[in-house]
């Protein structure tokens, strides 16, 4: 199915961006892997170029939290690979010590990473069209008391993907926004120490008690948006009760009326998201 997709994608030297990187080059896919772990990212390029050939993929050092460093290294895979179809903006940390340092890689990162796919390949700007993948999570839908910080880049980037995808103008764009929202995964994120999250002890009880994703499930869970022919506002959760969940939110009816003419005004906006949101918080809890 998804054939060609030529990505760049951070935070690939490790855990779910490594994952996803083998999983679009299995697909025949062309990729730009990133991380600010230049060791680490070279280790992954020699063994996904030998895995799938010298041409298919390669490591760029980049922090997400420079939007100098961001901007070149996405230039250089443009420059390498022609055009950029895929960009996935997954480098992310949980540090409740670093309030700044977290914002500026989770949500500022994945701002400035979705802006420069969006010029780079609108077709209204004379670009091909693309699709813009962010990694958030479901602490980016419901709250999460040991990790406030954390949790509001997520709830950050949640509402930059609505926003984007209901953009009125993105038919002409011929750029598509999906949300990845994974719950607790099987990666080094999870080895976190006292000063990471706040009531370590209460959070490691929780996280054994609503369990952890295989990587793989969640890795299936990003193939279903990245394969689907409109993933458009969509959010996909994966939790290890109820695996993968496809959530559809793209313009709401507030939205349509507005389109034709008919301000319904701020209030119906709101609970159009809200009766949304619930529906997951429901789930979840
Ligand atoms: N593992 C989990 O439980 C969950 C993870 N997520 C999100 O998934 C994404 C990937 O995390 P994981 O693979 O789980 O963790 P991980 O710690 O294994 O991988 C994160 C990667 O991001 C890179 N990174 C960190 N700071 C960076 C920066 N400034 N610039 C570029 N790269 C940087 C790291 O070097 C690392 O390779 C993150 O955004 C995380 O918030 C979301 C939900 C659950
Ligand atoms: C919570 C942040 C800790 C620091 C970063 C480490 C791991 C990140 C994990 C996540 O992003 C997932 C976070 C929270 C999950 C929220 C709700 C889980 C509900 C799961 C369920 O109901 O099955």
């Amino acid at each position: 199915m998804l054939l060609k997709k030529t990505a760049f994608v951070t935070g690939a030297a490790q855990g779910l961006g490594r994952a996803f990187s083998e999983a679009l080059l299995a697909k025949g896919g062309r990729v730009c892997l990133t991380d600010i772990q230049a060791k680490k990212g070279l280790l992954v390029e020699n063994e996904l170029q030998k895995k799938f050939g010298k041409d298919k993929c390669m490591f760029l050092q980049c922090d997400v939290s420079s939007a100098e460093n961001l901007k070149q290294s996405f230039n250089a895979a443009v420059s390498k690979f022609g055009h950029i179809d895929l960009i996935v903006n997954n480098a992310g940390i949980g540090d409740e010590s670093n309030m700044e340092k977290m914002i500026k890689i989770n949500l500022v990162g994945a701002i400035s990473g979705s802006h420069l796919g969006i010029e780079h390949m609108r077709k209204d700007k004379g670009g091909k069209g693309g699709v813009v993948i962010n990694v958030a999570s479901t602490a980016g839908l419901t709250p999460v008391y040991f990790s406030p910080n954390y949790c509001a880049t997520k709830y950050g980037l949640v509402g930059f993907h609505m926003s984007c995808a209901s953009n009125p103008h993105l038919k002409e764009m011929g750029v598509q926004f999906g949300c990845l929202c994974p719950a607790f995964t099987d990666t080094e994120i999870l080895k976190m120490d006292s000063k990471k999250v706040d009531y370590y002890d209460e959070a490691q009880k929780i996280i054994q008690h609503v369990g952890i994703n295989p990587v793989e499930t969640v890795v299936q869970g990003f193939l279903q948006l990245v394969e689907s022919p409109n993933c458009n506002g969509d959010i996909i959760t994966v939790t290890a009760h109820d695996g993968i969940q496809y959530k559809k939110k793209g313009r709401n009816k507030w939205m349509s009326q507005f389109d034709s003419g008919q301000y319904l005004g701020p209030r119906n906006f709101l609970s159009g998201y809200q009766s949304q949101s619930i529906e997951i918080i429901v789930k979840v809890n």
